[in-house]
């Protein structure tokens, strides 16, 4: 059977659907599909078929909200879709889990689901990260407990000033202070370099005059690891680093902490204001400072309303469509958002894309007081001259 039915909900208690039928209307704020065979629904709970033609019926009957076991993941449940809902409420396309993860069998809200029939593939790129991220956290997690974390960063080396060296350099050099990015690959572009040395890379980096490294983490998709990130730390690289990581969870925060991080990524378009205001208290109990990721007005606006936020990074590439274009940056430093930027004293990160002085001259006028800068420079042979030529000057100490 199959059909659309309006359905509405007067007060909550549990109810099984035992038929498949396509339920279209928002139950107290969301909805269900065909999908969901258990559901939470009013006591008093009416469904009318709006097609004629359908056939079959549908079987309602109540099963014992008090019913043990069912408890603990109803409460799962409830709490996966709050966090749904808040999510769509922000403008966050990016569902966390593919569907049939989720407890009961929830699939998000209904406005995600719209014209969706394959509910459980990743929408694009960045969502497929996210789901991965989930598995591969969980799995981590179980290897590095985060009771064991916790111990190892009490004992851990005092993180370096990642806000102030991008100050620094930009008084010192009159240029925005560069974050050099050590990538290897990424799923726009594929291998940018083939022999690949995370730590000779750094090195390249720092004698150029970059103020902070970010190091990718992400082994399946940008072919990085935590292992660069020890390893660029432990050979006496200065820079303070970024670790660049799809954080989903606060036991990444604390991994990334033992790892030798200074400064972690947040990104908006995955993280929920609530979600960004509890991360960045862990960073700042753990002494890391965080770049937190926009890519447009919506999530600029969201980060603008959280107290407490030093770095905002405004990327310059759709992490869903790939599509790069520098005068995003621009764009989200006019009007009311660049002013407050500026009221705030927040250091803008221009991220992406940047490939000549020209575009630095570019972002700069636009108001960035730091850029983030990745494949302009590893791809080139020597990347301590590869800095100097995306500059047009020589920015090195010496
Ligand atoms: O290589 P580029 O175009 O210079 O970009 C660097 C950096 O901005 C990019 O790697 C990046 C920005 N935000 C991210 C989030 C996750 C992974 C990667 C990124």
């Amino acid at each position: 059977m199959e059909g659309l039915v309006p359905v509405r909900v007067v007060s909550p208690s549990l109810y099984r659907c035992k038929v498949p039928v396509s339920i279209k209307g928002s139950i107290s704020g969301f909805a269900m599909d065909k999908r969901i065979k258990l559901f939470r629904a009013p006591s008093k709970f009416s469904i009318r078929a709006q097609q004629s033609d359908l056939k079959g019926s549908l079987s309602v009957a109540s099963s014992s909200v008090e019913e043990k076991g069912n408890v603990l993941r109803i409460k799962e449940w409830e709490l996966e879709m709050y966090q749904d809902e808040l999510a769509i409420s922000q403008g966050i396309r990016i569902r966390r889990k593919p569907p049939s993860k989720a407890p009961l069998g929830y699939s998000g809200p209904f406005e995600l689901r719209l014209n969706n029939d394959d509910a459980d593939s990743p929408r694009n790129i960045l969502e497929e990260i996210t789901w991965y991220k989930d598995e591969e956290v969980s799995r981590m997690k179980k290897l590095n407990p985060l009771e064991v974390l916790k111990k190892a960063v009490e004992d851990a080396p005092p993180t370096r000033d990642f806000v102030g060296a991008l100050r620094m350099a930009y008084q010192r050099t009159g240029f925005p202070g560069l974050i050099a990015e050590v990538k290897k690959a990424s799923p726009s572009r594929g291998i940018l370099k083939e022999n690949f040395d995370p730590v000779e890379i750094a090195q390249a980096y720092e004698k150029g005059g970059a103020a902070c490294l970010s190091v990718l983490t992400d082994q399946k998709y940008f072919k990085g690891g935590f292992e660069n990130l020890e390893a660029i730390r432990s050979a006496g690289v200065k820079c303070p680093l970024l670790c660049k990581e799809f954080v989903v969870d606060p036991w990444q925060i604390y991994y990334a902490r033992t790892k030798g991080a200074d400064a972690v990524l947040l990104i908006a378009a995955i993280l929920t204001d609530l979600e960004i205001t509890y991360l960045l208290g862990i960073c700042k109990k753990l002494g890391l400072a965080t770049l937190v990721e926009v890519h447009d007005e919506r999530e600029m606006g969201r980060v603008l309303g959280i107290e407490g936020i030093e770095l905002v990074g405004i990327n310059n590439r759709s992490l869903e469509t790939f599509e790069v274009d520098i005068s995003n940056t621009k764009k989200l430093l006019e009007g009311e958002h660049g002013r407050q930027i500026r009221e705030k004293n927040m250091i803008v990160v221009g991220e992406s894309g940047l490939f000549t002085p020209d575009d630095i001259a570019y972002v700069q006028a636009a108001g960035v007081k730091a850029v983030l800068v990745g494949e302009s420079i590893v791809k080139q042979s020597d990347p301590e001259k590869g800095i100097a030529g995306l500059f047009g000057k020589n920015i090195s100490h010496t």
